[in-house]
């Protein structure tokens, strides 16, 4: 089995295989109208050749960009396309091509990957683990409204935030610096969040609101007139599906959603990509009236260097926390003391006992704070070695907000 580079000249085997793999068709455009494909960076495609040098397998990687807890940005490959033929499955190709890849992430410095898994039995032998979790809100119309937010009726609480701005409606297709500006201001304060690189904009890659496909954009405006939030919609049959709501604060999110819910002629809104534990459901005069469904992982990440992930992110209180790290795939194991005081980690070998022993793909999955380590020690995959040790470290690891992700790649 060799394992290289796809190149310009064979980037249409890289196209085809994969395609054949997923038993697509090239031609034909994800949901959407995206050829999602578009967007690969050739010299981060990879192909599986048997030793006759037929093309078996394909995976590849985007240069994102990730915040991280407290809003570090990192780059973060983020892996794609991988596939294998079918009359070549369960033979060792992906597992060749997931070593690669790991290596090579290594050699350029990054110490960690993320991807969207299409199985979630797949990734957890790699050392990935779900990170952040989406979900879908439903709300019928007639019990949308929006309760006064009880906080600002009192006379000494900060108005967080009033809004202000306005609301236009625009087609997409009259938008495209905007969307992307806006984005990329949103990604940044969002833990979680990946880059949109220019070219997904440009090539009209991924899916709605980048890809071609016909939709409204819900621009708010602050008071100064610059945009600071959309809301990319389609309405059929009654519903109004919002594709997803950018924000960058939580103002501007209630306007906007109550602006969609104030659409006539309209019996429900579907809000796509809620992160779990937003606040839309409180606001709601009729809690009952939000409806969550399509609750699932989203962003999985796997770290390739424990220390230096863990001293990167930010930490919002004082503690200490001896982690040992399994990590069968690449055959490590590591014992580390996190010390966090006043908001700076420092993580260092130790041999002292153990709070917390896991997994690597565990410690992916709490590492942007979207998933408690008391619920992996509740699940059985995290050992916990004394009765502290699994509040203390939720209370460590929990992030500055719940980490949310909406790029699709
Ligand atoms: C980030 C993304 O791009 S997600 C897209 C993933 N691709 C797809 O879903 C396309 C369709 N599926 C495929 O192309 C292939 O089945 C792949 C890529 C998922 C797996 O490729 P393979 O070469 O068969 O995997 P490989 O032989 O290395 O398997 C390694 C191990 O994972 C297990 N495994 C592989 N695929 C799956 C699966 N879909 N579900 C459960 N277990 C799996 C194998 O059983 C094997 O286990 P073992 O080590 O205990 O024997």
């Amino acid at each position: 089995m060799e394992i290289r580079p796809t190149t310009d000249e064979d980037l249409d085997v890289f196209v085809d295989t994969v395609h054949a793999a997923f038993g697509r068709f090239p031609e034909t455009p994800v949901d959407g109208g995206g050829l999602w494909w578009s967007a690969l960076e050739t010299d981060r495609c990879l192909l599986a050749l048997t030793a006759d040098g037929r093309p078996v397998g394909t995976a590849a990687t985007h240069a994102f960009e990730l915040t991280l807890p407290g809003g570090t940005l990192v780059p973060a490959p983020g892996v794609t396309a991988v596939g294998v033929l079918p009359s070549h499955r369960r033979q060792g190709v992906l597992t060749a091509m997931m070593r690669h890849q790991l290596a090579e992430s290594r050699a350029r410095g990054e110490f960690l990957s993320v991807l969207l898994a299409s199985e979630a039995s797949i990734y957890g032998r790699f050392g990935y683990g779900p990170a952040t979790y989406t979900q879908r809100l439903t709300v019928q119309r007639h019990r949308a409204a929006l309760a006064a937010p009880r906080a600002r009726r009192t006379a000494d609480a900060p108005a967080t935030g009033p809004d202000n701005g306005s609301i236009d409606v625009l087609p997409r297709t009259r938008c495209d610096e905007m969307l992307e500006e806006v984005y990329d201001r949103y990604r940044r304060a969002q833990p979680g969040a990946l880059s949109r690189p220019h070219r997904w904009w440009a090539l009209r890659a991924g899916q709605p609101p980048i890809s071609p496909a016909p939709r409204y954009i819900a621009v708010h405006r602050d008071t100064d007139g610059v945009p600071d939030g959309y809301a990319s919609y389609s309405i059929d049959d009654g519903t109004l599906a919002v594709d997803e709501t950018i924000a960058v604060d939580d103002a501007v999110f209630t306007a906007l959603a109550r602006f969609v819910l104030g659409h006539d002629l309209v019996s429900q809104v579907v809000f796509h990509h809620v992160p779990p534990q937003h606040p839309l459901r409180r606001q709601l005069a009729d809690f009952r009236a939000g409806e969550v469904s399509g609750d699932m992982d989203w962003l999985w990440v796997r770290l390739l260097d424990v220390p230096r992930a863990l001293t990167t992110r930010g930490w919002f209180v004082d503690g200490e926390l001896v982690l040992d790290v399994e990590d069968p795939f690449l055959g490590e194991h590591g014992r580390y003391l996190l010390t966090v005081r006043d908001g700076t980690a420092h993580c260092v070998p130790t041999d002292r006992e153990p709070d917390l022993s896991l997994d690597v793909s565990d410690l992916g999955s709490v590492y942007l704070g979207g998933t408690d380590p008391s619920t992996l020690v509740r699940a059985g995959h995290i050992r916990a070695h004394r009765p502290d040790a699994a509040p203390r470290a939720d209370a460590l690891f929990r992030a500055d907000r719940t980490p949310h992700c909406l790029h699709w790649f």
